[in-house]
């Protein structure tokens, strides 16, 4: 019965697609509608073939934990993390040689279309597929339940890369909104906020049915996260389509306010998605890891309070010196500041469980990716206060010290988190014994490390430089340096941090081919396929 529905609604998707391309106003709305028709399409046949066929008995244990989607996360982030990163090292080198910029590729490929493919790419591809799969995995362990509403977590799976694959697209065929972090159409937005409350009750489901009277910090984490963007992305997407046959829409907002729900959005995206969901993440591997318990219960609590409560106000400081009123710049600047204070909570108690196993440091190559993210993350998150100092943004913004904040937070916490995480992740989830090489971590470690040195140092250099050239006057009060002269100055800089991009993507690389080896390779390990064990 259940496929009959399927197939009346995956027919009617198809149908609409179809007129939805006909009708399309432009390219990137007739490309998404073809695809969407292909998709609903080839999933309409494949239901067809398999309704009324004997259904062979499911050989999963309904009682072990859901691993497959896990599974898939796991590539899906490792794929999406090269991806941006790819893209992110080509767009240093197109800054360093504009010829990069071919002139076969322009309106496709040119700087301003890859750039929001490199932040939507290593964000919300490479951060929220590691954010969604490691999710799953802790909330299964910590709640001893299997994830609630069964295949619904692979819709999730599925619509979020749909919605990478839609919004990837887009930029590059030029639909955009043209606001930061947020650049996907409305429709695009209709669809991850579907996908994102299926997340969100898979999420919840689990915890409701757990079996664990308590409930893990790490899941207070993601929980934030995930209520929190939700919120974030349907206040900041209001907006009214031209035609539902096109792409384009307006916003609700207009001017300052528009400004301020952006940044708003912007800020807190840096803080639950970039923040809180990672310490989730860091909640659950650095102690597994260290297999040391969490140094304190209590300091994680009053921490997460203070950041939840703290990070929502802080947004005004991206829009100093703006029409935005001085008493809303104030405050996001005096809430930047107490940030500090709980951000480095969350480091403090992520290094301290390492107490009594500092040795292992030496010895263990994953356990050392996960303390220097926590390192990179104490230190982005004392510089972002500082910048939000008026003084010190007037200096800063608009130059590359903004660029090398990002990326000491992107490289330094996100990605190596992510990376000691999948290096946690795989030989478990492909039942293997141990990791396929300990050398090759600590090569990714080391040119990752490098690589983000190279990185953050050359944009703070370029950055201050360009900040005070832009500022000098000569005796009579004229500036001394044109836009164009920073420009120049600015090469070698960006030639460096150009390089350190290719040393970290290389890092990448060999750790895709230690994960593939040790899912492929690797002793496998006895007894695998165990059944749920409470607060794994
Ligand atoms: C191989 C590694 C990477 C390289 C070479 C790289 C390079 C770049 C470049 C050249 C830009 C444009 C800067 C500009 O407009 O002046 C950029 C922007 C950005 N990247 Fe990366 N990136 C890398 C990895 C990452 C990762 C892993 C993340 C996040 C998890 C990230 C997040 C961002 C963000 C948020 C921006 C926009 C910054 C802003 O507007 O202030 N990047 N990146
Ligand atoms: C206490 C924590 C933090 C504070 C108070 C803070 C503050 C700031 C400030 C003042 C700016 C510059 C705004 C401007 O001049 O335009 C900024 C930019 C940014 N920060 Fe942070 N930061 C913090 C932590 C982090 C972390 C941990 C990450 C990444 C994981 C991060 C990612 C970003 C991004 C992506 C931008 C660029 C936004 C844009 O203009 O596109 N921040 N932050
Ligand atoms: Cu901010």
């Amino acid at each position: 019965m259940l496929n009959y529905v399927k197939l009346v609604a995956l027919g009617l998707i198809t149908l609409v697609a179809m007129i939805a391309a006909n009708y399309a106003r432009d390219l990137s709305y007739m490309v998404h509608a073809m695809l969407i028709m292909v998709i609903a399409g080839a999933m309409f046949l494949w239901v067809l073939r398999n309704t009324d066929e004997p259904v062979t008995p499911d050989s999963d244990l309904s009682a072990s934990y859901m691993d497959g989607v896990i599974r898939y996360g796991v590539i899906a982030t490792a794929f999406w993390g090269i991806a941006g990163f790819l893209v992110g090292t080509f767009i240093a080198f197109q800054l360093a040689f504009p010829g990069l910029n071919f002139d076969w590729s322009e309106g496709y490929a040119n700087f301003g279309r890859l750039r929001p493919l490199h932040t939507s790419a290593v964000i919300f591809a490479f951060g929220g597929n590691a954010l969604i799969c490691t999710s799953f995995y802790v909330v299964q362990r910590t709640c001893a339940a299997r994830l609630w509403g069964g295949n619904l977590a692979w819709f999730v799976f599925w619509g979020y890369q749909l919605f990478i694959v839609l919004a990837a697209t887009g930029y590059l065929l030029g639909a955009t909104q043209s606001k930061e972090y947020a650049e996907p159409e409305w429709y695009v937005d209709i669809w991850l906020t579907l996908v994102w409350v299926a997340y969100l009750a898979v999420f919840l489901g689990t915890i409701i049915k757990r079996k664990e009277p308590h409930i893990y910090v790490a899941n207070w984490f993601f929980l934030s996260f995930i209520v929190t963007v939700a919120m974030l992305h349907i206040v900041n997407n209001l907006s009214l389509p031209v035609s539902i046959w096109g792409s384009q829409s307006v916003q609700v907002f207009a001017g300052v306010q528009d400004a301020m729900v952006q940044w708003w959005y912007g800020h807190n995206a840096v803080g639950f998605f970039l923040t809180a969901g990672f310490l989730g993440m860091m909640y659950y591997f650095v102690p597994k890891q260290a297999d040391r318990p969490i140094f304190s219960y209590k300091l994680s609590i009053i921490h997460f309070w203070a950041l939840i409560f703290l990070y929502i106000w802080a947004g005004p400081h991206h829009l100093h010196y703006t029409a935005l009123p001085d008493w809303a710049s104030t405050l996001g600047m005096v809430f930047s500041i107490v940030l500090w204070m709980p951000s480095w909570g969350g480091m403090i108690n992520g290094l301290m469980t390492l107490q009594g196993a500092w040795d292992k440091l030496r010895t263990d190559p994953v356990l050392r990716m996960l303390v220097i993210s926590l390192g990179f993350y104490g230190m982005s998150t004392f510089e972002g206060p500082m910048m939000s100092i008026r003084a010190v943004n007037s200096l800063s913004h608009y130059t590359d010290w903004t660029i090398g904040h990002v990326h000491s937070g992107a490289l330094g916490w996100n990605g190596m988190i992510t990376f000691g995480a999948l290096y946690f992740l795989v030989p478990r989830l492909w039942h293997r014994e141990r990791l396929y090489s300990l050398g090759l971590v600590s090569w990714h470690f080391w040119l990752a490390t490098i690589g983000i040195v190279l990185y953050a140092a050359s944009m703070w250099v370029t950055g201050i430089m360009e900040g005070l050239m832009w500022r000098e006057v000569d005796a009579n009060g004229f500036l001394v340096n044109s836009f164009a002269d920073t420009v120049s100055a600015k090469f070698p800089m960006y030639v460096v941090r150009g390089l350190g991009g290719v040393l970290y993507l290389t890092g990448a690389l060999i750790m895709c081919y230690n994960l593939w080896m040790t899912a492929t390779r690797s002793p496998a390990k006895a007894g695998a396929g165990a059944a749920a064990v409470p607060a794994e």
